[in-house]
């Protein structure tokens, strides 16, 4: 399932923020420890944590989606947090067509929202808030017991959520999980999207091997921030100890890695970018990063069929009929390497894509430019859109 919580998240508002900035819940680094950190305000803790409340009510904070989507789940982490933790939970969310037009911004560390923030933030329509998970029991930041995983079944469209916690305390990150959701019927068929992004629906539903950084990755916004926001795998252990090319350059190995991505919307791809920026070379070590080469396969699967592969972790008998849809490809370091005109084969509508590289390597980014295609295999989450 996809993050959506790691794509540039945004917190616009939060109660309280005294000891430690609701920011810190969006974090991507996992959340650390430093017995000897205090701040001018108590302990420094890596999370969102609240004064001790002696008054009613209870802490709550906005947090608005990089990527509006249907969420399937959160990790609540309360990493740390022991005598300090926020000891219940609820979790609301919306779908806020006007988006909020303030941002709490700048280190919050010893700040309470004001009076005017307050106000700002009742202009939220409140009628649109559902709860997603009702008030329920944390447990303490220890490490056998710091994650809380809950899992949702709404089938709406979220683009903001409420955490509240009762009445006060800490909570290291908040992971939010699921699959981004675009409006296609706002799409013409004539419009080239990318579509396995992540926020046009796009998912990774199976890879051979995810070390370094999942596949996942790959389909997120922007260019990657570094290598770590790709996908990187592993050195393979049957790296041939001669290496030989063949006449386009490309290194002749045995072992490859491979990814598989739905689409967001079955169509028909004519543009494909495969970035492997941050993956570099030492080329007086001969020492490389990114893969020697990639290629692209399609095919069609109805969400039966995907089922079945999945539970079999794409290892069955009866393999889907993949199609070449890029040809094995020379790759460059750190380079945004794009194919159009010839260089794609036209495989007509798919809903699967195979990035197969060879032998190992990182990849930061995979975008797949093509018409969407309605009336064609849909997947539950597609079945609206079309
Ligand atoms: N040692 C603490 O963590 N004390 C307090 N929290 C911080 N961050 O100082 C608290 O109990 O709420």
């Amino acid at each position: 399932m996809n993050k959506l919580l790691t794509l540039s998240l945004k917190v616009i508002f939060a109660t309280d923020e005294w000891f430690a900035p609701a920011r810190n819940l969006l974090k991507r680094d996992p959340p650390e420890f430093i017995a000897s950190a205090f701040t001018e305000y108590g302990k420094w803790m890596d999370g969102w944590e609240t004064r001790r409340k002696r008054i009613a009510g209870h802490d709550w904070c906005i947090i608005q989606l990089g990527v509006p989507g249907i969420i399937h789940g959160f990790d609540v982490d309360t990493s740390f947090f022991t005598g300090n933790y926020a000891p219940y939970t609820s979790i609301q969310a919306a779908c806020l067509d006007q988006m909020p037009s303030f941002t709490l911004e700048g280190d919050r560390t010893g700040m309470a929202a004001s009076p005017s923030q307050f106000e700002a933030v009742a202009q939220l329509n409140t009628d649109s808030w559902e709860e997603l998970v009702p008030m329920i029991k944390l447990n303490p930041g220890y490490s056998e017991s710091c994650h809380n995983y809950l899992n949702v079944t709404y089938p709406h469209r979220v683009t903001h959520i409420r955490l509240n916690i009762y009445p006060d305390g800490g909570i290291a990150r908040l992971k939010v999980y699921g699959i981004g959701k675009t409006d296609w019927s706002t799409v013409s068929s004539q419009d080239l999207v990318d579509l396995v992004a992540l926020v046009n629906g796009g998912v990774c539903v199976g890879y051979s091997d995810a070390h370094f950084g999942h596949p996942r990755n790959m389909i997120g916004l922007g260019r990657a921030d570094n290598m770590g926001d790709g996908w990187e795998t592993a050195r393979r252990l049957d790296r041939p100890k001669v290496l030989k090319v063949n006449e386009k350059g490309i290194l002749q190995v045995r072992g490859c890695e491979w990814a598989i991505l739905r689409l967001g919307h079955p169509g028909i791809i004519s543009k494909i970018e495969v970035d492997t920026n941050h993956f570099k070379e030492n080329s007086y070590f001969n020492l490389r990063n990114f893969p020697d080469s990639c290629k692209i396969e399609a095919c069609s699967l109805t969400p039966d069929e995907e089922n079945n592969f999945i539970h079999n972790q794409w290892r069955s008998d009866k393999p889907p009929k993949w199609r070449i849809l890029l040809s094995p490809q020379k790759l460059k370091a750190h380079h945004r390497h794009l194919f159009s005109g010839e260089s794609v084969v036209q495989c007509g509508p798919v809903t699967h894509v195979r990035l197969v590289i060879a032998p190992d390597g990182g990849v930061s980014r995979l975008r797949l430019w093509g018409r969407p295609v309605s009336n064609y295999l849909t997947h539950p989450q597609q079945i609206s859109k079309l």
